[in-house]
């Protein structure tokens, strides 16, 4: 296989977390969400680090955690939102592995997201969401695969397995 890592990328509520644990199953390959790994080594949920030590803080260890992470073999990396709309993530990212888009569009964003009190970027009003929705776009879609991510898991698995494997 060409590739070591996969790395999915995505708006929030693309499905990065879900896919990705059930596409490191398949492949026999380690599994690490990045905003996981981050509570961990923090000790804190997402929304308190945000609230106590600020946005720039988490930016900073989003990017430091996917460095780290990316020089481990045989793992699935699902990323945050913002963090593969960081055109010096995306750059890290696609030196060191597949990067996959997990495309959702904003209807089903708000249905799958509505009411999540652990992610800080819910509460900016709909209009500036959906103006960071189309900016992520930009670098979202540099990514090696695009896929449709309104369709199910198991679909979703399949078509990165099999473009692993072509
Ligand atoms: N393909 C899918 N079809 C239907 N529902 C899905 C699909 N993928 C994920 N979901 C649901 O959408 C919600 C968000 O999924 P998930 O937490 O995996 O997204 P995420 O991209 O990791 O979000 P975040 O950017 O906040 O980390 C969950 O309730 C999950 O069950
Ligand atoms: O879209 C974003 O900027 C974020 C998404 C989440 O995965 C978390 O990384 C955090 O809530 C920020
Ligand atoms: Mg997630």
């Amino acid at each position: 296989m060409l590739y070591n890592r996969v790395f999915l990328v995505g708006f929030m509520c693309s499905g990065k977390s879900t896919v990705g644990r059930e596409l490191a199953h398949t492949l026999g390959w380690e599994f690490v969400d990045v905003d996981e790994e981050i509570q961990r080594q923090e000790n804190n949920t997402v929304a308190g680090i945000f609230q106590e030590k600020g946005e720039a803080y988490f930016r900073n260890l989003e990017l430091q955690v996917l460095t780290q992470l990316s020089q481990r073999n045989r793992l699935v990396i699902s990323t945050g939102g913002g963090l593969g709309a960081n055109p010096v993530a995306m750059e890290l990212m696609k030196n060191k592995g597949l990067v996959v888009w997990l495309d959702i569009p904003f209807q089903e964003f708000l249905e799958r997201c509505k009411g999540d009190e652990n992610r800080p970027l819910l509460k900016k009003s709909l209009e500036e969401i959906q103006l960071i929705y189309q900016k992520r776009k930009e670098v979202y879609r540099e990514a090696h695969l695009h896929l449709d991510a309104t369709k199910d898991v198991p679909s979703i698995v399949k078509e990165i397995v099999g473009f692993l494997n072509r």
